[in-house]
């Protein structure tokens, strides 16, 4: 039986026969195994293990020095060193146990070093992000949901920020690039923002993309304002109305953990609140692609990649960004303007797929493209809402409704009918639980941004031109063989194809990296295919 890996999936290679989860080696001098990635189903990746068995001690060694070798020569951009922030309240407030008992082991097995924080307050890890020494450090790595990944982001932004020199406060100010890239082990409630870059919330599948440096390209990312104040950044859901409805009273049942979510869902879901206002958005010209093409954003996506040149194209869009902040520009062509009672308003820079819905909320939304995806839903009826939510869990087009409206947009305004401070006074008395059910809907919601309240109304959105980096840095061009990430460009190298006798059938020059490292391991003794 053989068995092909290729080298920049292998995460190490021990003497003797070793079982890394459970803690059980077998000493042997004739024996090693060699570790690496499996695909499983789904998008998932486990840690698999092969036994070799070599003629003798030396030979053992002599396998053993070379694959870890061929390791370092292609793994070179490998993480060395990390720094790993975990929330011990998110989701299940199972990050620590995730961590000590599935991550931990997987990076002391790829030699990596670990420094880590456990959090004991909210905001703990932006702070400390943005005083640590960060000299040495490859990477950080969040374990908890997508609100811990937005504190990760917000100490990063901030750090990248000030070394820059650049005033956070300031509305215009664009983002400096950090050099350093955001890993997520799913720990949280919803875990969208790694589900949707990694297409699974797995924390093992999270561990071996982080040890192989996976990377997916850099995210899109949003700032919001409030009153020309920017008040917070965002690479998921800006929602207002619905998603921000079952947010704000979710968080008075944390002690549900994610469960919380449905509970609050549903008793949203049965108020059936609409709230009136107007939005204002930019919508993207030179358009490549639409929110309805159907296409799904996948490794090495063509859409994304064409992202930062087409920024750059895009300069003298970006360039009247004091015109933007008095709203002046809503005169141009690009902006249009709705008015009117919605159920919701979601913004949304990427798919925001989430095991609740695998495809998520605009499945066509790139992670990468300099734009976000706005989805109008105006009042409907209780059973018309259903269906639009329902069709987030199945093949149904959410789109394909009469109240649903949506658009590839790179700013957003909303101003709600009433001002903030005021409140409608047709607010029920009534106190029972079906009287607040029933009542009319109050003037204002809230934001959900990334899974943060913003507590007040009137917001706009901007799409930053710099994004955010996930994965782990890579420190020279290398080429990552995982389902999201395409091969990138490498000086070409030979590659032969040999028989099981060693003899050469064929030569020939290869561009891509990934043809030239399959390399086969046999059972009885170990021959490396390739030459490069
Ligand atoms: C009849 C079945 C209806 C099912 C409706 C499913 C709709 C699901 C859309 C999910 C969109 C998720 C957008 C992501 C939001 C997260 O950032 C946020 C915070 O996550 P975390 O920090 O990990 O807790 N989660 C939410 O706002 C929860 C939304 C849940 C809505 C039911
Ligand atoms: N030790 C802590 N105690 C309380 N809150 C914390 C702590 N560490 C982080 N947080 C906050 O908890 C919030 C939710 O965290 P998250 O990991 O996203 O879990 P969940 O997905 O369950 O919402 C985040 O906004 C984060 O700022
Ligand atoms: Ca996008």
């Amino acid at each position: 039986r053989t068995t092909s890996i290729p080298v920049t999936e292998i995460i190490n290679v021990k003497e003797g026969m070793v079982d890394i989860l459970r803690q059980i080696s077998v000493m042997a001098e004739d024996i090693f195994t060699v570790f690496y990635v499996k695909r499983v189903k789904g998008q998932r990746w486990v840690l698999n293990s092969s036994v070799f068995t070599a003629e003798d001690a030396q030979l053992t060694q002599k396998w053993i020095r070379h694959l870890q070798d061929r390791i370092k020569y292609y793994g070179g951009a490998r993480p060395k060193r990390l720094l790993v922030y975990i929330n011990p309240f998110g989701g299940r407030c199972r990050g620590q146990r995730i961590f000590d008992t599935k991550i931990a082991p997987l990076f002391r097995l790829a030699g990596i070093s670990t420094q880590v924080v456990e959090t004991d307050r909210a905001n703990h890890a932006r702070d400390h992000i943005m005083e640590a020494d960060l000299e040495g450090i490859d990477g950080l790595v969040c374990v908890g949901g997508d609100g811990m990944f937005s504190e990760l982001m917000h100490g990063l932004i901030g750090r990248s920020q000030k070394e820059a020199g650049i005033c956070v406060d300031d509305p215009n100010a664009e983002l400096s690039a950090s050099h350093l890239r955001i890993g997520i082990i799913p720990a949280g409630s919803t875990d969208c923002i790694c589900f949707a870059t990694v297409g699974v919330n797995d924390p093992m599948t999270s561990a071996l993309h982080i040890i192989v440096a996976s990377t997916a390209p850099p995210e899109d990312v949003c700032s919001v304002h409030h009153q020309n104040q920017p008040v917070r950044y965002s690479v998921s859901l800006v929602g207002y109305g619905f998603f921000g409805d079952v947010l704000k009273d979710s968080d008075k049942h944390r002690w549900m953990g994610p469960i919380r979510y449905d509970y609050s869902g549903v008793k949203t879901f049965l108020s059936n609140k609409s709230y009136e206002g107007k939005v204002e958005f930019q919508v993207v010209k030179n358009v490549q692609s639409n929110p309805r093409d159907n296409t799904r954003c996948r490794s090495g996506c063509l859409i994304c990649s064409e992202s930062t040149s087409r920024l750059k194209l895009d300069s003298e869009d970006w360039s009247d960004a004091s015109s933007w902040f008095t709203g002046s520009s809503t005169n141009g062509d690009d902006w249009l303007s709705v008015d009117g009672r919605f159920m919701a308003i979601n913004m949304t820079c990427i798919s925001s797929a989430c095991p609740k819905s695998p495809d998520g909320l605009s499945p066509s939304a790139h992670l990468a493209d300099g734009t976000a995806d706005l989805i109008l839903v105006r009042k409907c009826s209780r059973f018309n809402f259903l269906r639009y939510l329902k069709r987030h869990t199945n093949k149904n087009d959410q789109f394909d409704l009469p109240f649903v409206d949506v658009y590839r947009v790179k700013t957003l305004w909303f101003t709600p009918k009433y001002h903030e401070e005021e409140e409608l006074g047709s607010v029920s008395d009534r106190k029972s639980f079906f009287g607040r059910l029933c009542r009319d809907s109050p003037a204002h919601s809230c934001w959900n941004c990334d899974g943060e309240v913003l507590p007040y109304s009137t917001i706009s959105i901007r799409k930053k031109k710099k994004k955010v980096k996930f994965g782990l840095r890579l420190k020279k061009p290398t080429c990552i063989l995982s389902p999201q990430f395409s091969c990138c460009k490498r000086p070409t190298c030979n590659v032969f194809w040999q028989d099981k006798a060693g003899n050469i059938l064929k030569k020939h020059q290869a561009a891509c990296l990934v043809h030239c490292q399959l390399i086969k391991l046999f059972a009885r003794g170990i021959e490396d295919r390739q030459t490069g």
